[in-house]
């Protein structure tokens, strides 16, 4: 045995047993949380045996410092068929499992009471902010509103699950999901939404984040509206790509720019890109992982599983372009994102200039290396052309609308987490759906299917965007190979059956959208405080 346990103990093989085979001493590492406590002992009861932790830590260690986790057998108590005959102990295997799963959760309070409070936990955060009801949510993580009770500044909370963290970086020496780190590097940057602060809980994180108000999401922006005009467009998407220029040029590759990942001051108009969950450092060679949303990835990554960054995010600022004048997406699978250009341009569901399709068209250029550039899209004639101000572009009835729509509906959430059933959680939010081409799925009707592209149907006309995509795992190789088959011989037939190989196996590899054990995991956080009260009549001890 040689587990991670969590991110900061490890468990190392050391198992000891004294000559009846009734205790066992199992050596644990522990690699980060050293303060000036010299002795810890607390005593959990596991099965029929008593576990005891023994803590020796020097007073102000530098190094690394081991303890002990010594187990019992329980003297008046024996179960023959539990983990073994009488005298017989656990099985080590068993026992390793067991030992895995209790310590993940008492390290947590190990680092409370080696630290005394942590300044990064649940509590901390209960005392700095009121949370309150659920904001949004996506493929991995649950935004909910909240205030800053020191000064009621509006600031959302994002908590994403440790176990949905793909990506690992360090602030301070601390481990942090990739999010953070690539929140705090684009701190300094107008049009990323602001990193407050940040808590680590044994079963997450919480990312608090600024957030304007009232402010809607670029999706039921275009959806309140239909379409939008150019000019809108125009104001919106020169804002986007600046910011993406100015993450790049920080290094940082945000990876899933979307409409929903964009947040609309409604004030001011001001754009804030959000969601940095599949962001990662910008490099030079190619990427071989992809986390993001797949209607808008270029189609390098459905034919090779490689993409350079800013070739990719190019691609992205295109689709969103093109989604934000149609109010639909440009493809509604990957064999459309993979054989589009054979069919010749793109179909306009609105009226639209030449420069703007010019520019969308250099945006989605099948290969990147003929795709235009970041800066060749703030060097683009139409992003050039002067715009309205915001105060005249939502001058007419519909945006006022939005912006009523949204006032009150943040008044509608003043109901605290606690207060809020999960019935009434769940009912709040079905439009998450997956973006496997099923029937009524928010990529029916979505965007131009190989067929439509020359001749859209006249009842697509209407139709809008109804539903957010969600994020996917990366497709594996037989989706790949189902997709470049797809596309090269682009017949009914093995469209068809590619398409139906490439659902079956989305349903094994669609990440579950987050449901009510969130919600659970954040209310355990809250009672954890009474635990915590618990541990620390151990540490009198
Ligand atoms: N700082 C913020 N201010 C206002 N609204 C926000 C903020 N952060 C997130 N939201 C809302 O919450 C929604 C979900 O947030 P976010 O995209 O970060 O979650 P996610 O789980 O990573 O989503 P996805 O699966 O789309 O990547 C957003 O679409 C937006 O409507």
């Amino acid at each position: 045995m040689n587990q991670k346990v969590t991110d900061n103990y490890s468990l190392h093989s050391s198992f000891s047993s004294s000559p009846s085979a009734s205790s066992y001493v199992i050596s644990v590492g522990l690699h980060t949380y050293c303060s000036d406590f010299s002795l810890i002992f607390i005593v959990f009861q596991l099965s029929e045996f008593f576990l005891c932790y023994y803590i020796n830590i020097p007073k102000s260690t530098k190094r690394p410092v081991s303890f002990q986790f010594k187990i019992t057998r329980q003297p008046t108590h024996s179960s023959p068929g539990a983990s073994g005959t009488n005298n017989t102990p656990m099985t080590l295997p068993v026992l390793a499992k067991k030992m895995k799963k209790l310590a993940s959760l008492q390290f947590f309070n190990l680092k409370l009471l080696l630290n005394g409070e942590s300044s990064r936990g649940f509590s901390k955060f209960k005392k700095n902010y009121k949370l309150k009801a659920e904001l949004g949510r996506g493929g991995f993580g649950v935004v909910y509103r909240a205030v800053r009770t020191c000064d009621n500044t509006l600031v959302a909370v994002k908590f994403i699950e440790r176990s949905n963290v793909k990506e690992w970086a360090r602030i301070n020496g601390e481990q942090v999901p990739m999010e953070i780190c690539m929140l705090a590097k684009c701190s300094k940057i107008r049009g990323v939404i602001r990193l407050l602060d940040w808590y680590s809980i044994p079963e997450g994180f919480l990312i608090v984040m600024e957030r304007p108000y009232p402010c809607i999401d670029m999706f039921d922006f275009i959806k309140g509206q239909g379409k939008i005009s150019e000019e809108m467009a125009r104001f919106l998407f020169r804002q986007i790509a600046v910011t993406v220029h100015e993450c790049v040029q920080n290094r940082v590759l945000h990876r899933d720019l979307k409409d929903e990942n964009v947040v609309i001051d409604l004030v001011t108009g001001s754009t804030k890109l959000i969601d940095f969950g599949a962001a990662t450092v910008l490099r030079r060679s190619q990427y071989s992982d992809f986390q993001g949303t797949r209607l808008y990835c270029p189609p390098e990554w459905f034919l090779h599983s490689l993409y350079l960054g800013r070739e990719a995010a190019v691609w992205s600022l295109g689709v969103l372009l093109y989604n934000s004048l149609n109010g639909r997406l440009p493809f509604r699978n990957e064999k459309d994102i993979c054989t589009a250009h054979l069919l010749g341009p793109l179909p306009f569901f609105v009226p639209a200039s030449a420069e703007v399709k010019d520019l969308i068209s250099k945006c989605l250029t099948f290969d990147p290396f003929q795709r235009c550039s970041l800066e060749a899209i703030l060097n683009h004639p139409w992003m050039k052309q002067p715009s309205l101000s915001w105060e005249l572009l939502t001058k007419n009835k519909n945006q006022k609308k939005t912006t009523e729509k949204m006032d009150k509906s943040d008044d509608h959430h003043s109901e605290t987490l606690g207060e809020q059933s999960e019935t009434e959680e769940e009912r709040s939010h079905p439009t998450t759906v997956s973006i496997c081409n099923q029937p009524g799925s928010a990529d029916e009707g979505v965007g131009s299917s190989a067929s439509s592209l020359h001749t859209p149907p006249k009842k697509q006309h209407k139709e809008h965007r109804m539903a957010k995509t969600s994020l996917l795992a990366p497709p594996t190789s037989i989706e790949m190979k189902a997709a470049v088959q797809a596309s090269k011989t682009p017949t009914q037939f093995n469209v068809h059956t590619a398409l139906k190989n490439q659902r079956q196996i989305k349903k094994h590899h669609s990440p579950q959208a987050p449901n009510s054990t969130v919600l659970t995991a954040l209310r355990r956080a809250m009672s954890r405080e009474a635990q915590n009260r618990i541990s620390g009549v151990f540490s009198q001890d």
